[in-house]
Order: structure tokens, then sequence, then C-alpha cells
């Protein structure tokens, strides 16, 4: 009986052993490649775009920086306040600065007062937002008698845009009506639009008047700082009182925001969120300064202002102006002293009489505004938009940039948002997005300089070569390319480049959505950054990978929090907080989160890769029913790899102790993890409590997300098969592949999942294992081919996209 039973479970598991094995051998050899929807492109059909010298010159400027130093010496404190001064201007600046850019001078140590002065400029350098756009280049400082004195060039920045749509941050749309325009209660005493007369507005005219666009503007912030600078000695308080005696302005202005009122209100308050001084009148006119000279020559310039500014006490006031010519740089300035009311509102006879330059704005610090006058709204986004890239792409894309079909439009002051007009409403847009911003370089231990745009070996070398500009400059590109070719789109478009993606994007990418979704608009999909062109980093695919990002991980940061008695470390306690928040980190990173493989997007890697893999992995991996706790093991071994199977958990900071005898009461740590589409943000904190147990640890959330959606990567999905599609075209010829993914890191794209459902994510770089590194790390650099193949990868999304639908034709096999 009992050898009658074995034997029956021998046969019986012989035939499971059969039937697995066949299955999986039928399996194996029957998985085929998914459906192309058009075959690749030939180079004639499609113009593929030759990257020339003047094009990676072009992508080499948007890199390059310059770095705030102070020259070698010995400061006093007066100095060193002078340059804590410049420092706190640009802590609240949201953007722009990588604050490793900035080199604090040294110091005179003997001087107590400067030690004092020196620890709390570190404290603000580290305060400032250590995101950087290259469009910028940070003027030298140096020292210079008593002041800090720029030296080299800067210019005011202004943005012009073409659109009817302005961005108009800070205002509440129930004031947006109540302008210079539409309150008939209001009357300006100086507004015009006469484009003729002195007075004509920025916005009216020709093309080549328009600002020459320079690429080494830091906007107000430098000017400001150059200001406050030069008159150090003179200015000590900054005004910042802002009277408003007219009823009429005062009838529908929210306490809460005093200025958000009229484009007069606009320039106000997006110079105190700056904390600047304040633009107090606008001038404008055919005349302008002559470069280098300062004395006064045949004025002809007339104050577009309020009516009734005040100046408490004698002022120097700034007329910035802007050169409009293509020439190296633009420059400042002329200066007065004007004392008494009304000053601004009389003509300025001050101003040198050459056309080069065309004065912009007017600005200075304490100033008493006792009414406002509105003035036009537009001058005033001209004068205060400080987005740099504006300026510098609208001079190198001046085809993107003057064409009727595209109008773009400055948001949150630096983010941009281009619209691409169709012709045919019923195609539903669709929305290309990049980031302007970078990551600071902690270390300078490049093989070529991160912020110089140098080539090497064919590489160009600098921090946001792969994050994230050859996406935004590639778009542009591709974008000149098509509209010189008369290219006119039947199916709207938006390009938006955000300014703050690396710290989360809640200014710039959150805004540009936030419009798009008052407009009422929703996109057929959109494409942010991503994985790439990767090859040899995934087990068993010799052909490159074209890996989309379907979904995003989510994320919590927390911290973990050890509080003791401290004390004497002459007589310790048993246990310190530093030793026992050591505990919790070992317990936290010995017991990773459980692998949850296959639950996710990275299911549909395997799905869609296996038919291209070598045979023992094309066998496992066909066959993940069967094999995927083997998978999800090996691929737990690799950083990158281990990235999609789980729950991530990095430690990413450890403060404690200030003194080797003194026992630290206080310890506290950064726990940055990354949630796998299939756990919640609450999953992972009920996980980590119960690793770590023990309530000495406290644990509270810093910032979190939950994983994003999955966006649909069948082969029917419009989106998708534009990505698919656009990939093999430039790629197809290295027998490249192209499947799903999830995105380990993230993104913008969170906020815009209320305007789409099909989000997807590749950046146009070809990547080797040791590249991945590059992203934030070392060295980070992309190859002047790879960067030709960005621009047309762009060039072929947007000329896919323009049509209805995509034909399937089953060129490279059949579907699943
Ligand atoms: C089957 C094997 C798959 C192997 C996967 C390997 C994928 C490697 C590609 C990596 C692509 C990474 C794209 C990087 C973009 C990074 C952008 C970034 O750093 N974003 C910040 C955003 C953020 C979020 C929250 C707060 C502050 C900033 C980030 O930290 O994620």
């Amino acid at each position: 009986m009992g050898a009658e039973v074995i034997k029956q479970v021998v046969y019986t598991a012989m035939f499971v052993v059969l039937v697995v094995t066949a299955a999986v051998i039928v399996r194996t050899f029957t998985v085929k490649p998914r459906t192309i929807l058009a075959p690749p492109c030939t180079e004639d059909e499609s113009g593929f775009i030759r990257a020339d010298k003047e094009m990676i010159n072009r992508f080499q400027t948007s890199l390059k920086f310059e770095t705030i130093s102070w020259e070698p010496g010995v400061y006093n404190v007066e100095e060193l306040l002078n340059i804590q001064e410049f420092i706190k201007s640009l802590v609240n600046v949201p953007t722009f600065l990588a604050y490793n850019l900035i080199n604090l001078p040294p110091l005179k140590k003997e001087n107590v007062d400067c030690l004092r002065v020196i620890q709390e400029l570190e404290d603000m350098k580290a305060q400032i937002k250590y995101v950087s756009s290259s469009q910028l280049e940070l003027v030298n400082f140096v020292k210079s008698g008593k002041a800090i004195k720029r030296v080299s060039e800067t210019s005011f920045v202004s943005s012009q845009t073409d659109t009817a749509h302005h961005e108009l941050p800070d205002f509440t749309s129930d004031l947006l009506d109540d302008n210079l325009g539409h309150n008939p209660d209001i009357t300006p005493d100086c507004a015009t639009d006469d484009a003729d007369s002195n007075t004509s507005l920025v916005s009216t005219m020709s093309e080549e008047e328009l600002p020459y666009l320079t690429s080494n503007a830091v906007g107000p912030m430098l000017n400001v700082a150059q200001e406050r600078s030069s008159v150090l000695n003179t200015v000590k308080v900054k005004s910042r009182v802002f009277t408003r005696t007219d009823k009429h302005l005062l009838r529908d202005v929210p306490k809460h925001k005093p200025y958000s009122y009229t484009s007069y209100s606009y320039a106000l308050q997006s110079q105190r969120e700056h904390n600047q001084e304040y633009l107090i009148g606008s001038v404008v006119g055919k005349k302008g300064l002559q470069h280098g000279h300062k004395h006064s020559v045949n004025a002809n310039i007339s104050c577009q202002s309020t009516t009734d500014i005040q100046c408490r006490e004698s002022i120097n006031v700034v007329l910035t102006a802007q050169m409009n010519k293509a020439a190296s740089t633009s420059k400042e300035v002329s200066k007065m002293n004007c004392t008494g009311s009304n000053v601004l509102a009389s003509t300025i006879n001050s101003v040198a009489d050459k056309d080069n330059y065309r004065p912009i704005a007017i600005k200075s610090s304490k100033i008493l505004v006792t009414t406002l006058v509105l003035l036009d709204r537009l001058q005033f986004q001209l004068d205060t938009s400080s987005n740099q890239f504006g300026f510098k792409s609208k001079h190198a894309y001046p085809t993107v940039h003057k064409s009727p079909l595209v109008s773009v439009e400055v948001i949150a002051n630096y983010s941009l948002l281009y619209t691409v007009h169709g012709s045919n409403s019923a195609l539903k847009p669709y929305m290309l997005t990049g980031h302007l911003d970078v990551v600071p370089v902690p270390e300078d231990d490049w093989d070529a300089p991160p912020f110089a745009a140098e080539i090497k070996n064919g590489f160009i070398y600098g921090r946001g070569t792969i994050d994230d500009k050859h996406i935004v400059f590639g778009i542009l590109e591709a974008l000149e390319f098509l509209l010189k070719h008369d290219f006119k789109p039947e199916r709207t478009f938006y390009i938006g480049f955000g300014h703050d993606e690396e710290v989360a994007g809640e200014h710039g990418a959150f805004r540009i959505a936030e419009l798009l979704t008052s407009r009422g608009i929703h996109l057929d999909f959109l494409l942010d950054e991503g994985p790439g062109v990767l090859s040899g980093v995934i087990p068993g695919v010799s052909k490159p990978v074209g890996l989309v990002g379907c979904s995003e991980k989510g994320f919590v940061t927390l911290k973990l929090e050890v509080s003791t008695s401290g004390g004497h470390s002459s007589m310790p306690e048993k246990e310190s907080s530093i030793g026992i928040l050591a505990q919790a980190i070992t317990r936290l990173e010995t017991n990773p989160h459980p692998s949850v493989f296959g639950t996710g997007p990275e299911k549909g890697t395997f799905e869609h890769l296996a038919p291209e893999m070598n045979l023992p992995y094309k066998m496992v991996m066909s066959n993940l029913w069967l094999f995927y706790p083997l998978v999800s093991r090996v691929l737990s071994w690799k950083p990158s790899t281990n990235s999609i199977v789980r729950t991530t958990t990095a430690v990413t900071q450890f403060n404690a102790g200030i003194k080797p005898n003194i026992i630290a009461p206080h310890a506290e740590a950064i726990v940055n993890h990354r949630i796998h589409p299939s756990e919640t943000v609450q999953d992972v904190i009920d996980f980590d409590k119960k690793v770590i147990n023990d309530d000495r640890v406290k644990i509270t959330i810093i910032q979190s997300q939950e994983p994003l959606p999955v966006s649909s990567y069948d082969d029917d999905v419009f989106g998708w098969q534009i990505v698919k599609t656009s990939i093999l075209q430039v790629w197809g010829h290295y027998g490249t592949v192209v499947a799903p993914g999830l995105m380990p890191a993230n993104t913008d794209t969170r906020h815009y999942t209320e305007i789409t459902e099909n989000i997807y994510r590749f950046s146009p770089s070809f990547m080797l294992p040791e590249d991945l590194s590059r992203f934030h790390g070392r060295n980070e650099r992309i190859s002047t081919k790879n960067y030709e193949e960005a621009v047309n990868f762009f060039y072929h999304v947007i000329k896919n996209a323009d049509k209805a639908k995509l034909e399937p034709v089953h060129k490279h096999g059949e579907e699943l």
C-alpha cells in the first residue's frame, strides 16, 4: 500500500515536471517580439538632423557656469557683512544657484567677530537651495576697497512673451480683471500703449529691437547685488513700506496679498519674494545707454512711473538697460540722486544717446510709494521675469521664438511653457517636459571641470548633460529645425521646462500643470525624463534596451531621532543616542523591504525582453510564473536592478555630537525610501517601525509621495507607440528593443497626473552600466553623437505625434 502511494506520488511528480518542462519549452520558443507600428525612418525620408558645431556650441553654452568667489585676502567684519548681504539675497532665490559655486572668502581668524560671521555665512550657504541653472554664469565678485565690487558684466534680464496668456504669479484670479484696462476708477498718469512715442513698450518692438538674449545674465538678483554692493555704505535699511492711500487700490486687495494687484504689484511681489529692492518705475525709449558711458547726454527717455513716489532721502536710482543687438553682453547703468516726490514722473535726462542700449527699469531701495498707479502689466513682466533661459533660448532658437505658431509663457518667474499651436483642434494635445535646474557638484575630482562643458574624447562633460539639459535643448533644436523646414503641426503640443525639479518641482512643474488644468487642457500623453537606452544593464539582453518608465516609484523621507540625557563622556550610560540610532539604522539596512517583483511594470520589462534574451535567460524570463523567486533574487544583487524589485532604503544623512568629551544628547538620521508601486507610504512606515522595534527612536515624515499610476503600454496606446517608434527610429539600427519599465527615481511627472493618464519617462541618452552612477554623480557626460541622437529622437516624436494615429506594420514580428 505504502509502495503504491509512493509510486503514485513519483509518477504524478514526473508528470508535473514533464508538463512544466514542456510548458517552459513551448513558452520559451514561442514568445515573439512586440508589434512595431512604424518602420524606422531612413535618413532620406526623415531628414535626420546632423549636429554641426553650432548645435554643439549651443548645448555647451547651456552647461557653463562661473563661480562666485572673492579674491584671496583678509576680510574685515564689515566686508564680510557685505558678502553676507549678497549671500542673503541668494537664500531667498529659489533656484539657479548651486551652493557649491559660492566660494567663501578666506577669513581673518584672529578676529572673533569674523568667526561668528563665517559661521553665519556657512549657515546661509547651506540654506541656499542647491539647484542651479546653467543658463546663468555667476559673475565674479572681487574685493575692491571696502565694498564687494562686481567686475564682470551681467545684464538685467527681462523676458518677452508673445502669448496672450501671461503668467501672473500670485495673482488671485478675481483680481486679474481689476487692472488698468478694466477698472474705471483708476486713471493712470503716464501709462501708454503708443508704440511710436518715446514711451513705447518693449512688447511692441520689432524682433530686431528686442533685447539681446544674453547667457551671462543673472537677472534682478545680481542687479540688486550690484546695486547693493556699490551703494552699500549708504544704504543701510531697505524700505519695505508701501502705503497704499488710494482707496481704489485698497478696495479689493486682500490683506495677505497686499501687493498682489495689477502688473505693478506683480513686480513688487516678485521683487519682494526675492528679497530685493523694489522696482519703482520704468523707462523706455528709443535711445539708450552707451556701453561704458555714464555721463549724461541728450536724454530722450520718458519715464512711465508712479505719480507719487517719495524718496525718504537721497537715493541711488539704477537705470537698467539692455542691449538690443547681438553682442557679448549688456550693461546697466546710470545713477542719479533724486529726492522728494514725483521725481520719477518727469523726464529723466541722464542717459547716454546711443541705440545700442535700451533702458528698461528703474530700481532702487528706500522708496516710499504712497500711491500706486497702474502700469502696463506686460512692461513689468518684461522687467521682472528673470528667466535667463528664456532669453538665452530666444536668441539661440530664433525660429521657435518668432514663429506665430509658438507662444511662450514664463511660469513662476523661471519655468517655461511653450505652446505649439496645431491646426486641428480635434486632435488631443500632448506634452514634452524637461527641467532647467541641475544638482550641485559635491566633489571636484572630475575628469573635466563640471561647469565648463569641455569636450574630451567625444564626450561633453558637465553637470546637467544627462540630467536634463540634453532633453531641454534636444527639444528646442528639433523644433527649431522643424519650423525652419515649414513644419506646421496639426496636433497642438506643449513643452514644459520646470526650474526646480531637483527639489520636487513644487513651484515650476506644479504651476505649469495648474495653469494647464485651469485652461481645461487634457493631454493625450506626456513624455518626461526617464531611464534611456541601456546597454549591458539588463541581465541577459545583449541588445540595447530602450527602457521607458511607465510608472514611477513613490518616496518617503523619514527623520529618525533619538534623545538621551547626554552628559560627561567620562561617565557614560550604557547606550548613547548615537548607538541607539545606529542600531536602528543597522536593522533597516539588514532587513530590506521584501521583494515584490512581478507586481508592477517591471513584469512588463521582462515580458517584453524575454524574446530578445539569450537561451538560459530566455527560458527563465519567458516563464516568470515559475522562476520569479529566482529572478527576484538575482535582480537584488545589483543596486540598479534591485531598485525595481522592492521598496529601497537609503540612509542619506546622520548627525550627532559636537565634541569628543560630550555625550551627544541628540542624534538624528534621514532615511529615504523609494516605494514600489505595489506598496504605500503607510506600508513602508509600518514595516520600518516593526523592524526598528524600539520606541526610543522617534520617526517623523519629512516628505512623501505615493507611487504613481501605471500608464498603459498596450500596443494600441498612442503615446506609448509614439515613444516606442521614435526610439526605434533613432536607435533601431543598433538592434535596440523597447520595453516598459519602472522609473526608480522621481521627476516632475507627479504634477501632471491630473491632466493625463499616459505618462512616459524616457531620456534619449545611451547608457552603459558605468554611466548610471553619473546621474547626480561624478563625470556626468554625454557624447556629441548621443546629443545628436537626442535631437533626432525629439524630431521623430514631434513628427510621429502629428499623425492622427500610427498604422501598425508587422515588420519585426508578431504580437505576443
Ligand atoms: C530591469 C532592470 C532595470 C534597471 C533599471 C535601471 C534604470 C536606470 C535608469 C535611471 C534613470 C534615472 C532617471 C533619473 C532622474 C533623476 C531625477 C531626480 O533625481 N529626481 C529627484 C526628484 C526629487 C523627488 C523628491 C524630492 C526631491 C527631488 C529624485 O530624488 O528622484
